[in-house]
């Protein structure tokens, strides 16, 4: 398989001086705490669809049928109206995610997470206070151009502080905030689902906590090298890139990021750039691994555990108890990537993952078909086994896809089209989404168990992606992807080789004799 794979003549990294210094971790876990946004808003909305109350206020003919004994089971929650509520923020985050790649690169990494809390903040606000659908809606808007300035934004600061040996683990941090999130969500739901009436507003409210924690922490962290020099700051990103690793001889990575920068400045059209030939490799591989990480069905299963749980036959708290569950499951699993990915890489995570979940989504669809035609609710015993089987498939998209899906396209785009190529990462991610979250609750009503064989599927297809398509970038400095990764792939090399994009050498000239 080595021939598909980036044949690297030197595996080990290249010696940049330095070590990694408490000052580069500390900014590591405070960036990544926007992931921690996230998360929230994934785990919250599941919780709070399924309380009586809430459904009630705002979705009154959901609250009849969910009481309505006849009714079948798969159906009870598909309705427009809910999930819109759900996926609304998707759609908001997915436009944001292209604004903030501008407010990235001419403002800065720091600034747009900053920018991202202050959204996020207003949002949490008026979801909180919400008395009509109206402003719920408006709430989950801002909250998603808080989560797209923050998704854009963190996952390229993790990547571009890191010292190169342990790139992967530290931008993990920010899918383990997410995942922390999302279970710290599922507990708050645990609880409130039992304050009558309000409940759900705490639920809602305290999406805050996260938000303050980013706005006040983003205030003690520095902005990257790659961005200062790329702003033209070269004495502030000198003395950056030396504090973050702890050494004065920093003169080789200085001067590679100063090289990546003049051919940034070069190009005036990111966006255009990210559409030429020679960018295809990295572009096709950022919005595939998005796409693919929702098509596994993770989200079917975060946002809307508990009513999965509910309509499988638990009651209101053994749903949300398994939901927390589940939750824990993600995070722990979560930390065994940010401890295997620096040494085993990437892509056996992956692959390892796609038997692991193909096997668990099939098996889930297999039991659901066979006992619940029979009888609409599943039987405990078996309802145990199909949380067991959701705990197999969360542990090993949790090592993979989940964080692979962020740290691959931000380690891979060279400077000059990062933060564009990023956002068609960060936007793919928010668009299937929002699909999963606008569909899924459609699709388990018409498909039923199917739905489960409908993602297994995907899992197929993701595998022979990564085998032959996705190429190893472990312990690759991130400014010579190109040369040591594209170029020497048996497919990519290609585009990149053969691809001077003529408009694009035109681009760089005009701009150039500009200069
Ligand atoms: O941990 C699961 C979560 O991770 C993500 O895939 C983000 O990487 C979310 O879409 C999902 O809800």
């Amino acid at each position: 398989m080595a021939g598909f794979a980036a044949s690297n003549s030197d595996d080990s990294p290249k010696q940049f001086e330095g070590r990694i210094t408490i000052y580069v971790v500390l900014c590591g876990i405070i960036a990544a705490t926007g992931g921690l946004m996230f998360g929230y808003d994934v785990g919250i909305s599941g919780g709070v669809t399924a309380m009586d109350d809430f459904l009630e206020k705002f979705f009154p003919s959901v609250y009849v049928k969910k009481h309505e004994v006849k009714e079948d089971n798969y159906c009870k929650f598909d309705d427009q109206g809910l999930q819109l509520f759900t996926s609304s923020l998707y759609l908001a985050a997915l436009v944001a995610s292209f604004i903030a790649s501008k407010t990235c690169k001419s403002y800065g990494r720091k600034l747009t997470m900053q920018a991202a809390s202050i959204f996020f903040l207003v949002g949490v606000i008026l979801n909180a206070a919400a008395r009509d659908l109206a402003m719920l809606i408006v709430g989950r808007i801002l909250l998603g151009v808080g989560v797209g300035f923050a998704n854009q934004a963190v996952p390229l600061f993790l990547s571009e502080i890191a010292p190169v040996r342990i790139r992967g683990a530290l931008n993990i941090l920010f899918q383990l905030d997410v995942t922390i999130g999302i279970l710290v969500a599922n507990v708050v739901n645990y609880f409130t689902s039992s304050i009558r009436p309000w409940g759900w507003r705490l639920s809602l409210g305290l999406a805050g906590v996260p938000a303050l924690i980013l706005c006040f922490g983003s205030l003690l962290i520095t902005e990257t090298p790659a961005s200062l020099i790329e702003r033209q700051k070269l004495d502030e990103g000198l003395a950056v890139l030396k504090k973050i690793r702890g050494t004065e001889k920093v003169e080789l990575e200085f001067n590679e990021i100063v090289d990546a920068s003049k051919i940034a400045q070069q190009v005036k059209h990111p966006f255009r750039n990210v559409m030429m030939r020679r960018s295809r490799p990295q572009l096709v591989i950022a919005i595939l691994m998005q796409v693919f990480q929702q098509f596994t069905g993770i989200n079917a299963i975060m946002f809307y555990a508990p009513v999965l749980f509910q309509t499988i036959g638990f009651k209101n708290d053994g749903s949300l108890l398994s939901a927390v569950i589940m939750g824990l499951v993600n995070v722990l699993c979560t930390v065994v990537s940010i401890l295997l990915v620096d040494r085993l890489g990437r892509r056996i995570l992956l692959l390892e993952a796609c038997a692991q979940m193909l096997i668990s989504q099939a098996a889930i669809g297999a039991v659901l078909q066979v006992f619940m035609k029979a009888n609409n609710n599943l039987h405990q015993d078996v309802a145990i086994w199909v949380v067991v089987l959701v705990c197999l498939f969360v542990s090993s998209f949790a090592w993979s896809w989940g964080p692979l899906g962020w740290l691959i396209p931000s380690e891979t785009f060279p400077l000059e089209t990062r933060t564009a190529g990023f956002a068609f990462a960060v936007s793919s991610n928010m668009l299937f989404t929002f699909i999963i979250a606008q569909a899924f609750l459609s699709m388990m009503c018409h498909m039923k168990a199917g739905i489960f064989f409908f993602f297994a599927a995907w899992i197929v297809a993701m595998a022979f992606f990564v085998v032959f398509l996705l190429p190893e970038t472990k312990n690759v400095p991130i400014d010579e992807m190109t040369e040591r990764v594209w170029k020497k792939h048996w497919y990519w090399r290609r585009f990149v080789d053969h691809g001077e994009d003529q408009n694009e050498t035109r681009d760089v000239e005009d701009s150039a004799n500009r200069l």
